[in-house]
């Protein structure tokens, strides 16, 4: 599914400013088939494991494995199940042993090839294996060449709550190929989009505007839309990420609705009943919501945010979650899990209106309990 007449000249560049970590992310048409030459260019003769899903398998691997193949640098390929239960020590531990396997040394590469479960997953493996090895992401949802390839959070699920255990390790060069986004399930497409609108709501009013009107030709896959779309998203996250590494700070932007998303998605025993995308779309409809109601932004804001949301086909409530409806306690005690919680205290990130997010760190956890629970009970019988 790639462009064969895309040339290099279509292809943009993000760097992300990490001093002897930095790494490019190239963001365009044709890059699967060109993986071996990028690669080789920018990293070396290193030698590559790919991990990727059985989804991306069948559009994508064949084409990635001639890329790599070509010029003798391809140890194997390791196909995973697809969805966010794969984001588990289950799967971690005989991906690790697969991985050793191979004979990768920590020199060579492992290389994600999928959404952002194969990406958080495989970048884990690769900073514990050999004590680090070196990995490179090739995304294929929006939402991985949006978010999840770029920054270095990688990990897994716990039932105790999101990406509990794992480590920042940075990939050494990101492959963003947007003709790969032509094989993903519209409903990946839309959760995806909700990670490209946080830019918008966290700093970038104007970009959230340019959505409001021009999201239905990124979600034709319209080249020119779909390209400023993505390179304005990895902007934005390469400059915070340069700026907060290890998010000591601003970085807990990004992480806008997430502190309720992540308990949704931990609720939903991480399963196609509630997607990443999905869950954070209703986290940060709720973020709004939170923060008119503590008079921090106009109820107006709250209800633009919710608008566009409902317009992609996006979720914006907790009666949009099918089957039960979740317990408060138990919301509350995933929170508490969050890694934003500073001495016992929960964070937040909320807003002044659109485009202008701010961490609260001392939120009390009464006035959280009161607001979920007002949230809850509005979504009963829908
Ligand atoms: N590390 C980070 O900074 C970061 C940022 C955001 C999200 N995340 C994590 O990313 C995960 C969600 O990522 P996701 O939405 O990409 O989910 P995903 O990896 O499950 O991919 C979505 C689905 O689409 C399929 N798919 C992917 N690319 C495809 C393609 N081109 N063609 C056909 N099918 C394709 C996959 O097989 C899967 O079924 C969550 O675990 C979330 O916590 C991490
Ligand atoms: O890169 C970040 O920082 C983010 O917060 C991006 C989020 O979209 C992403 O879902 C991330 O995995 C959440 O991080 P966590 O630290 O809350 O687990
Ligand atoms: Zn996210």
């Amino acid at each position: 599914m790639t462009t064969a007449t895309a040339t290099l000249a279509d292809v943009r560049t993000v760097n992300v400013p990490l001093g002897s970590r930095a790494y490019d992310v190239l963001i365009g048409p044709g890059l699967v088939a060109r993986a071996g030459a990028l690669i080789g260019e920018r990293l070396g003769p290193a030698r590559c494991a790919i991990v990727t899903d059985r989804n991306v398998a069948s559009f994508h691997l064949a084409a990635l494995e001639a890329a790599l193949g070509a010029d003798g640098r391809l140890v194997g390929s390791i196909v995973l199940p697809p969805g966010e239960s794969t984001k588990s020590f289950r799967e971690l531990e005989p991906l690790c042993e697969r991985l050793l396997d191979t004979g990768l040394e920590r020199g060579d590469l492992v290389v994600a090839l999928g959404g952002g479960v194969i990406g958080d997953l495989a970048g884990f493996a690769a900073a514990i294996l050999r004590r680090g090895v070196r990995f490179v992401q090739i995304p294929t949802s929006l939402l991985a060449q949006v978010d999840s390839s770029v920054g270095g959070k990688t990990g897994i699920d716990t039932p105790q709550g999101k990406n509990l255990i794992g480590a920042f390790h940075q990939p050494g060069l990101v492959l963003a190929d947007t003709d790969v986004l032509g094989t993903l399930p519209e409903r990946e497409l839309r959760a995806g989009y909700a990670e490209v609108a946080k830019y918008g709501l966290l700093g970038d009013a104007p970009f959230f505007a340019w959505l409001e009107k021009n999201h239905p030709s990124v979600f034709a896959l319209d080249p020119g839309p779909l390209t400023h779309a993505v390179e304005t998203s990895v902007k934005a996250k390469a400059g915070i990420v340069g700026r907060d590494e290890t998010e000591q700070g601003e970085r807990a932007l990004l992480n806008l609705g997430h502190t309720f998303g992540h308990a949704f998605e931990a609720w939903c025993g991480y399963s196609d009943r509630l997607l990443h995308g999905e869950a954070i779309s209703i986290g940060m409809c709720i973020a709004f919501r939170f923060s008119a109601a503590q008079g921090f932004c106009d109820a107006a804001a709250a209800d633009r945010v919710a608008a566009h949301f409902t317009a992609v086909g996006l979720p914006t409530r907790i009666g949009d979650i099918p089957g039960d409806k979740p317990d408060i306690e138990a919301m509350m005690k995933l929170m508490a899990q969050d890694k934003k919680v500073r001495h016992g205290k929960l964070t937040f990130i909320l807003a002044r209106g659109v485009g202008e997010a701010f961490i609260a760190r001392d939120v009390p956890p009464d006035t959280v309990r009161g607001f979920l629970a007002g949230e809850i009970g509005a979504s009963a019988g829908r």
